[in-house]
């Protein structure tokens, strides 16, 4: 049964039941024209996020991929690494083609069906192979995310290498292809219009357990970094035909903590729907991460141990989207 506009539930059960069981997703709340949002959406104060906090005219670094192999731009590449965590790229070999193709394919996935998270719908698509992708994958996005994912494999294994040379690690044999990049997942996001988007939040604050993520986003914007100094927020702003790529936390285990993987976040938004469709670059869930034993044997002292990348990635999900905690494991 569809719940009442007048009684929206009060009852959490009956909210479980028709976001998750009945397929609607936080899409079907949205599209009820719901005056408020329901209260189990309704965020802890010190999580929502406050605009005194976001820093207006500071912006990470956007850069030019035309010639990934001029040395000024490796240069910034590795910089932005350690220093913001997070950049954008433009002008690199994904064809704005296939990331509308991808844009377009999200929209109609999210016309299907949805599962529920925070103030967002999302699905979540590992790649094994394109024989299990063509089996499992829906049929409404599949090419397009196959596309976009094989298209964005070039430019992934270009910002690796530049990444690696900056650490002085020059060669990436298999092994360490296989570590760096060695499994990938595709998420479909979807932020539906959000009645109180004060109160909640689309995404709360986490960093990723990848190596790299490149995300695609729309024209919405809604993507806050972490700044500098630790208490203020950045917004990345919507760049057409760009992708944003942040370091993740097993590359800043690996890198023994030179690129930093940051804190983001995704406000809700009271006026429109929005969509992103992130990569998340991983090493296998049987892989040990640790400080690459390149930089060891250059006499950096570890600062992380070596723990199993599935095991990693299971305390992230334990627990309930909580900042840059998720490292600590790590830590020595
Ligand atoms: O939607 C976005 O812009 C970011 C999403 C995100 O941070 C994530 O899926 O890990
Ligand atoms: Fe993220």
């Amino acid at each position: 049964m569809a719940p009442s506009l007048s009684e929206p539930f009060s009852d959490s059960s009956v909210l479980i039941d028709f976001v998750i069981n009945q397929g609607n997703g936080v899409k079907g709340l949205s599209e009820m024209g719901l005056k408020a949002l329901p209260k189990q959406y309704i965020q802890p104060l010190e999580e929502r996020m406050c605009m005194t906090n976001v820093q207006a005219q500071e912006s990470i670094p956007i850069i030019d991929m035309s010639n990934p192999n001029d040395l000024e731009v490796e240069k910034s590449i590795c910089e932005a690494a350690s220093k913001w965590g997070f950049f954008q790229i433009v002008n690199h070999d994904v064809p704005v083609e296939v990331l509308e193709n991808v844009k377009d394919a999200t929209y109609k996935f999210f016309g299907l069906a949805a599962e529920a998270l925070e103030w967002k719908d999302y699905l979540s698509l590992f790649y094994v192979s394109e024989e299990e992708a063509f089996a499992l994958w829906p049929s409404v996005c599949r090419e397009q995310v196959l596309d976009y994912m094989r298209k964005s494999e070039v430019v992934i294994k270009q910002l690796l290498k530049v990444l690696m040379k900056g650490l002085n690690v020059n060669e990436i044999d298999e092994t360490k292809e296989s570590l760096l990049m060695g499994s990938m997942r595709t998420n479909l996001n979807y932020y539906p219009k959000c009645p109180n988007p004060e109160l909640t939040v689309g995404v709360g604050r986490h960093s990723d357990v990848s190596t790299l993520t490149i995300l695609l986003q729309d024209e919405i914007g809604g993507l806050f970094v972490r700044g500098n100094d630790g208490d203020n927020w950045i917004h990345v702003p919507p760049i057409k035909g760009s992708l944003v790529i942040n370091v993740g936390d097993a590359l800043q285990i690996m890198s023994n903590g030179k690129y930093k993987s940051v804190e983001h976040r995704v406000v809700a938004n009271g006026s429109n729907n929005r969509i992103s469709v992130p990569i998340f670059v991983n090493p296998r869930p049987s892989d040990m991460i640790g400080p690459l034993p390149e930089l060891i044997e250059n006499g950096e002292k570890p600062i992380y141990k070596q723990v199993l990348y599935s095991d990693y990635v299971k305390h992230f999900f334990r627990k309930a989207h909580d900042g840059k905690k998720t490292v600590a494991f790590a830590e020595l």
